[in-house]
C-alpha cells in the first residue's frame, strides 16, 4: 500500500514535496494532498503549495489531533492497577469451623464486580457447639485463623472489611438443647472477633431456610446463572448435622407447603425457591439415629452391615446418646459402652440405613421423608460438602456411571476387610475411614430413597467441592445477602465496551478532519490564483 502510495499518488500531487517523503509520512500527507489537488501546470515548477503556511498549519494542528488522540486510546485501554475490597465469612459447622475471604473489584461493589474467594482457612479443633461446657476455648480456638486473615487482606483494608460468623446445625442443636449455653458460646466467640481489626458484624444461628437459599444462591452465583438469567442449579448440601435440599421447580409456587419456599429478585428475575433442611440428617447425626436404632434390639452389641468386617471397637453410650436429635431413644438400664463390630453388606447397610427414615406419613400432594413436602425434582443439581468428600474418596463423582454400578462398587468396597482397608490407606484418618461405607450408603439412600432421585435424573447430580475456585457453600450467598451485592435489577450496561467507544471516538475524529480538509480546498484554490496572480 505504501508502495502504491508513493508510486502513484505522490506524483498526482507533486506540490506536496519537491521529493518523495518518508513511507511513514505518505499517510499524514494523503488527505492534504487530497484537499489540496493538483495545482494549475503552471504553478507546478514555480511554486511549492506544500510551503505555504496554511498548509503546514493544517497538517500540524491534524498530526497533533491524530497523536494526542492515539495516546488518550493508549491511555485510557492500559491495564490499571485493580484495588479489591474484602469480606470474611465464618462457617461455623456442627464439625468444624472454617473462615472464607472473599475479593471483589473496588470500584465495583455496586452490584456487577465478581466476587471470588481468595483465601480459605479451616479452624483446627472440632465446632464451636463442642465448646459448650468451655466457651473460652470457642473464641481461642479462631485466633490463628483471624491472624492468617490478616495476612491475607491489606492492612489500609481492614477496618473496612465486613466480618460475619454464621453458625448451622450443631449449635442449632446445642440450643435446643441447651440455649444457656449457646448464648455463652456465642459471647465467647463475639470477643474474640470484637478484638479482630476488621468490622465485625456479630455473630447467629442460621435458620435451616437460610443456610438452604444461600447454599443456592453460592452455586448459581458462581455458574453466572444469576446474572444471565439462566436455569438454574438445585443445591444439595450434606453437612455433619443436618443436610439441606433447594432448587427452582415449576410445580412448586409457595401454596402447598410455604414454609418451604423463599422468594428472590435478583438480577430483574423472580425466583420462588423451594427449600428444606433436615436436622439431624447431617452424616455425624444420621450415623446416630441408625445406631441409636440398631442398639434398641440388643444394647451391648452392635453387628454394623455398614462397617468393614473386622472392624471391632468399644464405643460409649453416654457419646453416642449425647445429641437431642436421638437422647430419648436411650434404652433402660443401658450399659456404659457397646461394642461395635462390622460384618460389611451394603444391602443389609441399606436397610438399616432405611429405617432413620420415615416414608409412611405424608399429609401433602407428595413428600421425600418424615412428612416434608417436596415438589418434583428440576434441572441440574450441584451436591456439595460431604457428598463431595465421601463420592471422591469412593471415586463416585461420576454420575455418569449407572446407579446399579454404583452400587456394586459400593458392595465391594463395603466387603473389603477393615485391615485392607487401612493398609491401603495409610494417609487417611481412620475416623474418615470407618465411616465412607456407612456414608457411601447412607448418600445413595438419601438421594433415592429420600428425596427420589431415580436412575435417570441421578445423573443430573454434579458432586462438586469448588466452583471457579470458590468452595461451594452457603457463606458466600450469606456475604452477597449481607452486603446487598446482588442486585435485584439488573444494571443497565454501556451498549459498547470501552475500547470500542475509544476506537470509535477515534475513527471519527480522523473522519471529521479529512472532511474539514476537503471544505478548506476552495479556500486554498483562492489562495493559490491569488498568489498565481501576483
Ligand atoms: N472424608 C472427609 N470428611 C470430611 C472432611 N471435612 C469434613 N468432613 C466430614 O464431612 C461432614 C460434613 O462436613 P461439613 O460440611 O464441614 O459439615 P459442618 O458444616 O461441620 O456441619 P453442618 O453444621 O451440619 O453443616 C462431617 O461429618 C465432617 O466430619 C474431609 O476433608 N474429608
Ligand atoms: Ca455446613
Amino acid at each position: 500500500m505504501q508502495d502504491l502510495l508513493t508510486r502513484f499518488l505522490f506524483p498526482m500531487c507533486p506540490h506536496l514535496s519537491l521529493s518523495p517523503p518518508p513511507p511513514a509520512t505518505l499517510w499524514l500527507l494523503l488527505p492534504v494532498c487530497l484537499s489540496v489537488g493538483p495545482p494549475p501546470l503552471s504553478e507546478m515548477k514555480e511554486k511549492n503549495p506544500w510551503h505555504s503556511p496554511v498548509a503546514i498549519i493544517i497538517t500540524v494542528i491534524g498530526v497533533i489531533v491524530i497523536v494526542a488522540l492515539v495516546i488518550v486510546a493508549v491511555l485510557q485501554n492500559r491495564p490499571l492497577a485493580q484495588k479489591y475490597k474484602y469480606g470474611i465469612v465464618l462457617d461455623a459447622g456442627s464439625s468444624h469451623t472454617a473462615l472464607y475471604i472473599y475479593e471483589w473489584p473496588a470500584e465495583k461493589d455496586n452490584n456487577t464486580g465478581r466476587v471470588e474467594q481468595k483465601h480459605s482457612c479451616k479452624v483446627i479443633g472440632p465446632g464451636i457447639s463442642s465448646y459448650a461446657s468451655a466457651p473460652q476455648k470457642a473464641g481461642e480456638s479462631l485466633k490463628a485463623c483471624m491472624k492468617e486473615a490478616e495476612q491475607w487482606v491489606p492492612v489500609k483494608r481492614h477496618p473496612e472489611t465486613p466480618l460475619y460468623l454464621g453458625a448451622t446445625a450443631g449449635m442449632r442443636l446445642l440450643n435446643i438443647e441447651n440455649s444457656a449455653a449457646s448464648d455463652k458460646v456465642f459471647e465467647a466467640v463475639g470477643e474474640a472477633l470484637q478484638k479482630s481489626p476488621f468490622s465485625y458484624q456479630g455473630a447467629r444461628i442460621l435458620s435451616g431456610q437460610e443456610e438452604g437459599a444461600f447454599g443456592w444462591v453460592t452455586v448459581n452465583y458462581l455458574d453466572d446463572r444469576l446474572s444471565q438469567g439462566l436455569e438454574t442449579t438445585g443445591a444439595l448440601d450434606l453437612g455433619g448435622a443436618s443436610t439441606q435440599i433447594s432448587f427452582v421447580s415449576d410445580q412448586y409456587d409457595g401454596s402447598e407447603s410455604p414454609s418451604n419456599a423463599v422468594n428472590f429478585r435478583l438480577y430483574g428475575n423472580d425466583y420462588e425457591l423451594y427449600t428444606h433442611s433436615f436436622l439431624c440428617y447431617g452424616k455425624d447425626q444420621a450415623q446416630r439415629l441408625k445406631l441409636a436404632h440398631q442398639t434398641q434390639s440388643g444394647p451391648n452389641a452392635v453387628e454394623d452391615p455398614c462397617q468393614h468386617p473386622g472392624y471391632n471397637t468399644t464405643k460409649k453410650y453416654s457419646v453416642l446418646y449425647d445429641s437431642p436429635c436421638v437422647s430419648n431413644r436411650k434404652p433402660q438400664g443401658a450399659p456404659a459402652t457397646f461394642l461395635h463390630t462390622g460384618t460389611g453388606n451394603v444391602k443389609q447397610c441399606q436397610d438399616v440405613v432405611k429405617n432413620i427414615f420415615n416414608f409412611t406419613d405424608c399429609k401433602y400432594s407428595q413428600c421425600s421423608f418424615n412428612g416434608v413436602y417436596q415438589p418434583s425434582l428440576q434441572g441440574p443439581f450441584g451436591a456439595f460438602s460431604a457428598y463431595y468428600f465421601v463420592t471422591s474418596f469412593l471415586n463416585l463423582t461420576d454420575t455418569s456411571v449407572p446407579l446399579e454400578d454404583v452400587r456394586k462398587k459400593l458392595e465391594r468396597y463395603c466387603a473389603t476387610s477393615w485391615s485392607q482397608i487401612v493398609q491401603e490407606h495409610p494417609g487417611v484418618k481412620e475416623k474418615y475411614l470407618a465411616e465412607y461405607c456407612f456414608s457411601g450408603t447412607y448418600i445413595l439412600t438419601l438421594l433415592t430413597e429420600g428425596y427420589n432421585f431415580t436412575s435417570e435424573s441421578y445423573s443430573n447430580i454434579n458432586f462438586i467441592k469448588k466452583i471457579k475456585g470458590s468452595d461451594a457453600g452457603w457463606t458466600l450467598g450469606y456475604m452477597l445477602n449481607l452486603t446487598n451485592m446482588i442486585p435485584a435489577e439488573a444494571p443497565d450496561s454501556p451498549p459498547l465496551p470501552h475500547a470500542g467507544y475509544v476506537s470509535i471516538v477515534s475513527i471519527c475524529a480522523v473522519v471529521i478532519f479529512i472532511l474539514l480538509l476537503f471544505s478548506l480546498r476552495p479556500l486554498w484554490a483562492r489562495h493559490c490564483k491569488k498568489q498565481q496572480i501576483v
